[in-house]
């Protein structure tokens, strides 16, 4: 097990080449929030925007189109019924992020079989939330699962369901990585002290953050930081780009803890270009 440090920011975050524009900061397409859950799909694209994307597209419930041009004006809203829109923005995403706040009916399983169907085998996919359960739920769907990079974000009993490893069982981390590796993913197994399972047989883990974290919504946030890392630090290899988002989220997060007692998600998004601006050199 290898613990992630700050020097992973150092390695990561870069300078901006003086001669680029948004469209070398990654397409990002979140396709999140239904009418009930919008707050996830308005975290996860704001979190997405702050860490640096360059052009980002929220497809959502269209009950939540209001409020996504007013939070956040910088995103673009697609309704994720409209499906020629839809394939249109998934064929030319670099990163897509599915499953914040989704709401597990039958559109969103059509949802899923045509993001599966439709997705370019280059793009990488953030599969969270609402979309890990219902991968385990319907075995099918993990049959259709593209052959993309793919990272899954669960947390401890969403990896329960997905894995069937009972949460007192997921501090064995062969069992973990038993599953992960059958699954083809790389996963980040969300709780005090998150892990990452790499593709490549590697295990590393946080040792920052706290329950000071525990608001609905930060891993939401934490799904967009990770996108917009993804989309952007194409410098470094995917792994360490991921490492760098993780440990990110929980970095502010304890900085902010320091005068709060809780950290809230939107607050958190709202500091991340300032920090990340110290490791810009
Ligand atoms: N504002 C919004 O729109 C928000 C929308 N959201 C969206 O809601 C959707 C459902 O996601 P979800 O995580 O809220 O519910 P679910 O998957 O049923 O898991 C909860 C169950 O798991 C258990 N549990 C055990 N260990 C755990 C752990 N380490 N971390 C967390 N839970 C743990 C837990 O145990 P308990 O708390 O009961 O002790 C409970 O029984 C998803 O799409 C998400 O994006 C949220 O982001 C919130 C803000
Ligand atoms: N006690 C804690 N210590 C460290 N991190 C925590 C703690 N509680 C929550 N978190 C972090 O907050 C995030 C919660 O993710 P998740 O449960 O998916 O939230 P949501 O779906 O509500 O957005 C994860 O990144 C998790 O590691
Ligand atoms: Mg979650």
């Amino acid at each position: 097990m290898k613990f992630i440090t700050e020097k992973i920011l150092d390695q990561v975050i870069c300078k901006r080449p003086l001669n680029s524009h948004k469209g070398d900061y990654g397409k990002i397409l979140l396709i999140a929030g239904s009418s009930q859950m919008g707050g996830a799909a308005l975290m996860a694209t704001s979190a997405t925007v702050h860490s640096g994307a360059g052009l980002v597209t929220c497809a959502t419930s269209a009950t939540n189109k209001t409020a996504l041009h007013t939070l956040i004006p910088e995103a673009m809203f697609l309704d994720y019924t409209d499906q020629a829109a839809l394939v249109e923005k998934i064929s030319s995403a670099d990163v897509i992020v599915v499953g914040p706040g989704l709401a597990q009916g039958q559109t969103t399983i059509e949802i899923l079989e045509l993001l599966f169907l439709e997705i370019r085998p280059t793009t990488a996919l953030i599969i969270d939330g609402t979309a890990l359960t219902l991968l385990a739920k319907y075995p099918k769907l993990q049959t259709q699962l593209p052959k993309c990079p793919l990272i899954l974000t669960p947390h401890q009993m969403e990896w329960q369901r997905l894995s069937q490893i009972k949460i007192t069982d997921q501090n064995d981390p062969t069992k973990n990585q038993d599953v992960q590796q059958k699954l083809h993913a790389t996963v980040v197994l969300k709780k005090f002290q998150s892990e990452i399972y790499h593709q490549n047989g590697t295990i590393s883990q946080l040792t920052i953050g706290g329950p000071y974290m525990a608001t609905g919504g930060m891993g939401d946030t934490l799904t967009g930081i990770i996108a917009a890392f993804l989309g952007q630090f194409k410098q470094v290899e995917r792994s360490l780009a991921l490492e760098a988002a993780v440990y990110l989220h929980s970095a502010v997060a304890s900085e902010l803890a320091q005068t709060r007692y809780v950290v809230l998600p939107t607050i958190l998004s709202s500091q991340i270009p300032f920090f990340m601006a110290r490791y810009s050199k």
